[in-house]
């Protein structure tokens, strides 16, 4: 029978009573239950309980209420278990079942037990059985020593049924509880777990982050300094087990400092970025590019067999770089100086390689820049004096070891003083005078600049100050100002102040900045020569032609002045293109408006040369080397030098003969010692040269083979100099290679050959002398 067809009796509290399930085939055994279960007659049990507490004195106990519960029940062991199955999903589980162990044309009781079982393993079962036909061994053996299985023999006492019910069902409901706290507690842990586990995961991402972030520079993502010499300290290991060399290469942007200034901050590490991807791009997995700080980046080749073959990665690395980037619209060139040095031949330091590596960049900075040079010998030399001049440096103004030398500059049309240039001088006590241009630079690199200049200035106008006072008529004194000095903030304060201390005119204070800082930097250089101006300082720009002018930029400096670097002074009487370079500067300044002051003039000829050429003045060991303040008063008090005067004539009656032979010059002289012109006579072309800037010649007359120079270059240069003056060859022997040079050259005009023959030289000069009257006439005609 279905369980539907007998009533199912259920109690109101449904939740707090325990559900049980009586499986039984006899309708009666399961009525009967049911009523023990359910238990209306229960209320007599208590009666009963009341009457004893009554009669034997005690206090009816307040009792505890019976148990009741829910009752469910079927005829089959298979509708059992279909009943169980259901309640469980539902979740309202059955907590104790009564099985009857026969229950003939079904399943038996130890059947139906095994199928609950299979659906709820916590079901508390009572096998209720009337007869002997399974012993308990049976049973255990069959099931299972179990303790939620008991055994109920019929015909059952009702209390036995509702104890084993009540105690069955309060031992399921406290295994469930127990099995919901363990649960709970399950969850909990895992909970928990889950937890700690993200709060560990957490940290360590942030453990990371950190680790990658004191690690890398944060714009690039590149490796920084302390993981870059870490990872050297751990190649320098391996390479040394393994006998391998490393390479350590030092990276600086060429002129970074334009780009970022020009385009910007955000855009100049835009730059940096698109630089350290390119760098990387081309490098391998196992090399290291680090980002030191701004554009300096640091390279590790652990990789390398011979430290040539990555020589082959530093060129293929300059190169790429040196490939356009786009930015913002612009397609920008940058370069790079590269210094490498090696491991171990330079050394067993990670520091020190890293220094010679340095060292090594900056003499490819110093050697015109997108260059790579290696750490050597000499370089290890000047960076050992380098640190001797660097700690020596900074004892070097508290113990008043500087002094101002002062070098005269001569206006070249009046002879007067015009000015002079304050240069300063480092006596050491032990290591003797060192040269400015050795220490300026490591001032400049260790900031001393900044001290050292404020020395300087204050001296010379305390100087400027004694002349003064001493009557002597001030002449303008120019200062140097160094790159780093002109970019240091404050500059014009400090001069304001410096001029209001010593009470100096600004008009007498000049103030040079050479032409690659100035250049190198326009944005700030200009803005800060003008606010120098405004102060009423006069400026110059120093070493001009040596550097990349953007001649543009020369009309937005105010300066007054330009000085002409020495090395075109030097060349100025035997270099053509020395002269042609004078020339175009001369007539730029001029066209500007500004004056042209020459530089290391040493000889008369120089000096009358660049007279002769339009330059304003000069300064130089002619007039005077630079000297201490109080060696230069006899030439203050004068307040002029005396100018090479040249030759007055116009040079139609000169010969210049140059040969190296000696006897050869003198019998020339000798020969024609008579004659209607004059003979000069030199025995190697620098003499020549002087001679010819110092006298107007006529006639030049050169032997071919010098050891020197030889006559067709000479003969070459002098046309290109002198154009007038008229050329003669001596060629000593059948040379047709040296005739066709001079013919092709135009170098000669006439060709003689050695032995000469007197009266026929004597012929060729004249015609010469005369050719080059018709030259000058030609030349003053078209001048006007
Ligand atoms: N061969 C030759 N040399 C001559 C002649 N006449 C002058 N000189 C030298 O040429 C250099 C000219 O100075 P500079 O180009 O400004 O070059 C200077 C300048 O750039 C720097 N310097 C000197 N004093 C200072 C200073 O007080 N501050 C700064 N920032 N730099 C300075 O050091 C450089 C070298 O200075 P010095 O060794 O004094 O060298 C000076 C000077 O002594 C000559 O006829 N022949």
């Amino acid at each position: 029978m279905p369980a539907s067809a007998l009533p199912v009796r259920t109690n109101a509290d449904t939740q707090a009573i325990a559900r049980i399930l009586l499986i039984d085939d006899n309708r009666s055994n399961l009525e009967l239950m049911r009523e023990i279960l359910i238990g209306e007659d229960r209320s007599a049990a208590h009666n009963l309980e009341s009457l004893e507490a009554a009669l034997f004195g005690d206090k009816p106990a307040a009792r505890a209420p019976l148990p009741r519960f829910t009752v469910e029940h079927c005829e089959d062991g298979r509708e059992g278990r279909d009943l169980l199955a259901s309640a469980l999903a539902a979740g309202r589980p059955y907590a104790v079942a009564f099985v009857d162990m026969r229950m003939p044309g079904g399943w038996d009781g130890l059947q139906t037990i095994e199928a609950l079982w299979q659906v709820d393993a916590d079901l508390q079962v009572v096998i209720c059985s009337a007869y002997d036909d399974h012993s308990w061994e049976q049973i255990v053996d069959r099931l299972g020593c179990l303790d939620n299985l008991l055994f109920l023999r019929k015909p059952f006492d009702p209390i036995e049924v509702l104890q084993l019910a009540t105690a069955l069902s309060e031992k399921w409901r406290l295994q469930r509880a127990r099995q919901n706290q363990l649960a709970e507690l399950h969850q909990h842990v895992a909970e928990r777990t889950r937890h700690l586990q993200q709060a560990l995961d957490q940290r360590l991402r942030v453990e990371r982050e950190l680790l990658h972030l004191s690690t890398h520079d944060a714009l690039t993502g590149l490796a920084n300094r302390p993981l870059f010499m870490d990872r050297l300290e751990q190649a320098m290991i391996l390479a040394q087990r393994q006998e391998r060399q490393l390479l350590i290469a030092f990276i600086d942007l060429d002129r970074f400092k334009q780009f970022n200034d020009r385009l910007g901050r955000q855009l100049g590490d835009q730059l940096l970025q698109m630089v350290a991807q390119r760098m990387s791009a081309c490098l391998r997995e196992s090399d290291t590019l680090a980002r030191l700080g701004g554009d300096e980046f640091a390279l590790l080749l652990p990789d390398t067999k011979h430290a040539k073959d990555a020589m082959s990665a530093l060129t293929r690395l300059l190169g790429r770089l040196a490939e356009p980037f786009s930015l913002a619209g612009e397609e920008l060139s940058l370069t790079c100086s590269l210094g490498c040095s090696i491991y171990p031949d330079d050394g067993a330091d990670g520091e020190d390689l890293l220094r010679y590596a340095t060292a090594a960049a900056y003499r490819a900075k110093e050697l015109g820049r997108n260059t790579i040079q290696a750490y050597n010998p000499e370089l290890h030399a000047r960076l050992q004096e380098r640190q001797l001049l660097e700690s020596a440096l900074h004892r070097a103004l508290e113990n008043n070891e500087f002094e101002l030398y002062y070098q005269p500059q001569i206006d070249l049309r009046s002879g007067r003083l015009s000015g002079l240039e304050a240069l300063l001088r480092w006596h050491h006590p032990q290591l003797g005078d060192i040269s400015p241009a050795r220490f300026i630079p490591i001032a400049e690199d260790n900031g001393l600049i900044h001290q050292i200049g404020e020395w300087t200035l204050y001296s010379a106008c305390r100087q400027l100050l004694a002349w003064q006072q001493q009557g002597i008529a001030l002449p303008r004194v120019a200062l140097n100002l160094s790159a780093k000095q002109a970019a240091q903030p404050g500059l014009d304060a400090l001069i304001s102040r410096c001029l209001k201390d010593t009470g100096i005119d600004p008009c007498y204070l000049e103030l040079e900045l050479t032409e690659t800082a100035s250049m190198d930097d326009p944005e700030h250089i200009i803005p800060l020569m003008q606010r120098l101006r405004k102060l009423g300082i006069n400026l110059a720009i120093d070493d001009f032609g040596t550097g990349y002018s953007n001649l543009s930029y020369l009309q937005l400096f105010p300066v007054g002045k330009l000085k002409l670097d020495g090395s075109f002074v030097r060349g100025i009487t035997s270099d053509a293109g020395s002269m042609a370079i004078i020339d175009a500067v001369i007539a730029l300044a001029h066209r500007l408006g500004l004056k042209v002051v020459a530089e290391m003039a040493e000889t008369e000829a120089q000096v009358i040369q660049l007279a002769a050429h339009g330059c304003d003045q000069v300064q130089g060991y002619y007039f005077s080397p630079p000297l201490p303040a109080a060696k230069l008063e006899p030439l203050l008090r004068a307040g002029a030098a005396a100018l090479p005067t040249p030759a007055g004539d116009d040079g139609a009656k000169r010969v210049l003969i140059l040969d190296d032979e000696q006897h050869v010059t003198s019998a020339i002289r000798r020969a024609f010692r008579h004659e209607h012109f004059e003979v000069l006579t030199a025995n190697n072309a620098a003499q020549a040269f002087d001679l010819l800037a110092r006298h107007r010649v006529g006639v030049v007359l050169s032997d071919q083979r010098m050891p020197d120079m030889n006559g067709n270059r000479f003969l070459n240069q002098v046309r290109m100099l002198y154009p007038e003056t008229v050329r003669i060859l001596f060629t000593g022997y059948t040379d047709f290679q040296s005739i066709r040079e001079a013919i092709n050259l135009g170098a000669a005009h006439q060709l003689i050959d050695k032995p000469w023959n007197n009266g026929e030289l004597q012929q060729l000069i004249s015609q010469g002398l005369e050719q080059y009257a018709q030259n000058r006439q030609q030349q003053n005609g078209a001048n006007g």
